[in-house]
């Protein structure tokens, strides 16, 4: 028999408590998967950015000439050969940093969209519990702020620090074509610069990745006061929330603060780095020029490079800035695609189509509680056999919807384990083959923007009109063809209001189509005996035929025909057998039966309420 194991254990030892970020050799082992195959177009911009950078050097050359023929008392006509130069370089220079902006973004661009799409995805997968345990701010910071930084730099500084890193080697080449000991003079402040940049660096980072930490506080903080807004406000909680939003955003404005003054005085330093350079120059050219070993063409020129390299010297270190806050979102993107305890643990055999046969799903233990809070599931086990359906019934808070999250992967348990098994072949481990196998609807089922197809297509865009018109016949949901435009009625924000059972039913329709071979049903939109429930019950049943299905049973008419009944309370299981055999114990069950019909024959709608 092969299995399926989602250990909670793992996850309590990791003991993590925001998202995590990425190592350098993660990160860099995604950066080369993102260039796959992009190397010769990468080779070509850097080619292209090489020759703008030589031609870069066109204008001192001209000007050294041009005051060599004044010093020389020349002809106008020694000034033609330096303004062709000057004209040519211009127009040629035009033409090569155009196509090394193209190439480099040729290359970039697709590279920072793949990232942009997998953050995303790795965010949509995230179990529930990591991202509350990290913060939805933290989340949020990670795929609109951390993106942003990544693809500015990429977009920008990359092409900047490529092309002035090859202006500065071309200068200092030409530097010492026309005399070595003006690269000599000219490398004097290379030590200055390279202690500036350690420093930077080593200063900078900190605060850099603590401002973004402080970031996706000030977003968490933000996030939670919007959510909370009716209850703060009832609360009068206002202030406390806003003294909190306050003080991480002081906390963000304090990082950003550092950083402005650690960059000032880093360009300071690069100045005198620059004044010591340009002084060795000038005195190396007056000595060669004295004892004419050099002409004052060639001195100019010198000079000259030396101060065009002030410019690509400041980009290559200022650009850090960027590629710096661009490394650390990069490492916390990364880091996204990593989270969840299992990851490492991906699926070492897909389980053939042809097994046709529903899993069994058995939880072995669970204990679970919300973030730091107590357990509110203890020790709980459950037996799903292929094709069987549970029902687990309780009172409200017993724990009924947090196992139902817990069965569909969606939150991890602290100790306890799930198992999905085949009894054919096939084999594979962790919460997000959970998440691929088990299908959870909730209570809290979301009508997209659109027409009823766009809704449906939203589980499979391939599907056809003859998969959608049958899916919605299976849940019965008739109602569809009286709306105004059938299934191309626009419904949700804007459009045709949709009941909270006709929302459901779309709900249920959906998995038709996305035929998963085990659900959990957690829904308990219509009141018990009203005809919406009878019309949902009957939907959950056909949607449920042939798919392992834990149902948890708001309204016991979803209870009755479960082949097992599980009865919750405190978190604990308090009895398990069939209806009529939990009738006949005359214990928890038959009290909450015996209570809930009376109930729906009168005014109480749900068993746990
Ligand atoms: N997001 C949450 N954060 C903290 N505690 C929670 C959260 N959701 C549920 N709980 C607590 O967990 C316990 C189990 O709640 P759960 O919603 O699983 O019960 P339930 O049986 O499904 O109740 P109901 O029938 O009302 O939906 C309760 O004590 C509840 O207060």
């Amino acid at each position: 028999m092969s299995t399926a194991v989602y250990d909670g254990a793992a996850r309590e030892k990791s003991g993590r408590a925001l998202l995590p970020v990425a190592t350098g050799a993660d990160t860099r082992r995604q950066v080369r998967i993102l260039m796959r195959g992009r190397s010769r177009a990468l080779l070509a911009a850097v080619l292209v950015l090489l020759a703008d950078s030589v031609l870069g050097l066109a204008s001192p050359i001209a000007i050294g000439w041009i005051t060599q023929a004044i010093a020389d008392h020349r002809q106008v006509a020694a000034l033609i050969a330096p303004v062709v130069l000057l004209a040519g370089a211009a127009v040629a220079g035009a033409v090569s940093s155009w196509g090394s902006t193209v190439l480099l973004a040729r290359v970039v661009l697709p590279a920072v969209g793949r990232l942009r799409e997998q953050a995303l995805s790795a965010a949509v997968e995230l179990p529930i519990d990591e991202v509350e345990a990290g913060g939805t701010g933290d989340l949020v910071s990670r795929v609109s702020g951390d993106v942003d930084r990544i693809s500015d730099a990429a977009e920008g500084s990359l092409g900047s620090f490529l092309g002035a890193g090859l202006a500065i080697l071309a200068t200092l080449a030409g530097l010492a074509s026309l005399d070595w000991r003006f690269a000599l003079a000219g490398l004097l402040a290379v030590p200055i610069q390279a202690i500036t940049l350690r420093w930077y660096l080593r200063a900078s980072r900190p605060i850099y990745a603590g401002g973004r930490i402080a970031d996706g506080r000030r977003a968490s903080a933000l996030l939670a006061g919007f959510a909370a807004l009716p209850t703060l406000r009832a609360l009068r909680m206002g202030d406390r929330q806003r003294d909190r939003i306050e003080a991480s955003s002081e906390a963000a404005m304090d990082y950003e603060f550092r950083a402005t003054r650690v960059a000032t005085r880093f360009f300071g330093r690069l100045n005198s780095a620059e004044f010591v350079g340009l002084g060795a120059i000038l005195v190396v050219a007056f000595v060669l020029v004295r004892d004419g070993r050099a002409s004052i063409g060639a001195a100019t020129t010198a000079a000259l490079f030396f101060a065009g390299l002030f410019d690509p010297i400041n980009t290559v270190l200022g650009v850090f800035d960027s590629i710096q806050q661009a490394g650390a979102g990069l490492e916390r993107l990364v880091g996204l695609t990593l989270a969840g305890p299992d990851r490492a643990g991906q699926p070492i055999a897909a389980v053939p189509a042809a097994l046709v046969k529903p899993p069994a799903l058995e939880a072995d233990g669970l204990s679970f509680g919300y973030l730091d809070g107590p357990d509110v599931l203890h020790e709980v086990s459950v037996y799903v056999a292929p094709g069987e359906h549970v029902a687990v019934v309780g009172t409200t808070g017993s724990g009924k919807s947090t196992l139902a999250t817990l069965l569909a992967g969606l939150r991890s348990p602290r100790s306890g384990r799930i198992t999905l098994s085949w009894n054919g072949s096939g084999a594979a481990q962790g919460s997000s083959w959970l998440r691929h196998e088990v299908a959870l609807v909730t209570q809290e089922t979301h009508v997209f923007a659109g027409t009823i197809t766009d809704n449906l297509r939203l589980v499979r865009p391939d599907a056809a009109d003859g998969d959608l018109a049958r899916a919605l016949e299976t849940v019965g949901a008739n109602w569809v063809a009286a709306l105004p435009d059938g299934v191309r009625t626009v419904v949700g924000s804007g459009g045709t209001p949709l009941s909270a059972s006709q929302a459901q039913h779309l709900a249920l329709a959906r998995l038709v189509l996305l035929d998963p071979p085990v659900v959990v049903l957690d829904e308990a939109t219509a009141e018990a005996g009203s005809d919406a429930a009878r019309s949902l019950d009957g939907a959950a049943a056909a949607v449920l035929r042939g798919r392992s299905a834990v149902v948890i049973a708001h309204r016991l008419s979803q209870a009755a025909d479960a082949d097992q009944i599980i009865v919750m309370d405190g978190g604990r299981i308090l009895e398990r057998g069939t209806h009529e055999q939990l009738l006949a114990v005359d214990g928890a069950y038959a009290r909450l039966f015996e209570a809930w019909s009376k109930d729906w024959a009168g005014t109480r709608p749900a068993v746990d309420s």
